[in-house]
């Protein structure tokens, strides 16, 4: 079975235990295709990023079942199948560009070759375009280097799933906008399943196969939208009228707590 392939069904999430009020998460199924780029879109508190850490492994859901590639999930994590991107790069500042993109592969590795890490960062460099600051430290990049860095440092450990928690939110819009056209490119490039929460309708439209809408109180998921814009997205897709339409259908679900 396909690593990136992802099932979760009955979800429930109680932080606090069993007999915590509320739950963060009810009764919640979703399936992910492998090598599928899947959205996560909801208001603030719905559970986006607890669910995204249960998709991949890193959170065990107080119920329910969760497959990744027909496993256990701790499999996969275990196999190092799973990337992490969260909302800030979190860089070590006195370590250049390229020893900040080696140094999760180094440490999976046990220590082991460093010039196998180093090789694995640079390749991870060249496919988020940062071959040419490999040397410079992260108060040398800008917001949109360090968060390329960001991504580096997951993809040189080339793992089948890639979850990505609002990792442009810091950004402005422009370098945003490059952003999300530098990770279409990567993900057609790799082939890799992504995973992805936003609160915005734009990113989710222009990046997703299938957005998951999701509901808060409890977080759940009200509707799942598949998008259908044709592949490679430019930016022009933006005045697309088929790009309008969903828009105007995640507007209304996400009514009144609407972000762009
Ligand atoms: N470790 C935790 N312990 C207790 N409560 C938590 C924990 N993690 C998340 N929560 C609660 O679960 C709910 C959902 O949080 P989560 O971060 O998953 O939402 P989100 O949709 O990603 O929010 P945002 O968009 O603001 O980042 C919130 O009410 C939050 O306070």
């Amino acid at each position: 079975m396909d690593s990136g392939l992802i099932s979760a069904s009955g979800i429930e999430m109680r932080f606090g235990g069993e007999s915590a009020g509320q739950p963060v998460l009810d009764n919640l199924d979703i399936t992910i295709s492998a090598g599928s780029f899947v959205t996560l879109l909801g208001p603030s508190g719905c559970g986006k990023s607890t669910l995204l850490k249960i998709l991949g492994g890193l959170l065990d859901p107080t119920s329910g079942e969760v497959a990744i590639g027909g496993r256990p999930p701790a499999a996969a994590v275990k196999e190092r199948q799973i990337g992490l991107v969260p909302q800030r790069p979190a860089l070590l500042p006195w370590k250049t560009a390229l020893q900040n993109a080696s140094m999760l592969h180094h440490i999976a590795g046990g220590g082991g070759k460093k010039a196998d890490s180093t090789e694995a960062a640079s390749h991870a460099l060249e496919l988020v375009g940062l071959t040419e600051a490999g040397d410079k430290l992260p108060h040398q990049l800008s917001g949109g280097m360090a968060q390329r860095v960001s991504i580096a440092r997951a993809l040189a450990m080339d793992p089948a799933i890639l979850l990505m928690d609002e990792p442009f939110g810091a950004l402005d819009a422009i370098t945003r906008d490059e952003m999300n056209e530098k990770l279409a490119e990567i993900w057609a490039a790799t082939g890799k399943t992504i995973i992805f929460v936003t609160h915005s309708i734009g990113e989710a439209i222009f990046l997703s196969d299938t957005v998951h809408v999701m509901g808060r109180d409890p977080g759940r998921i009200i509707e799942t939208l598949d998008i259908e814009l044709e592949r490679p997205r430019t930016r022009d897709v933006f005045g697309d009228p088929t790009f309008t339409a969903y828009s105007g259908r995640l507007r209304d679900l996400l009514e009144p707590k609407a972000m762009v």
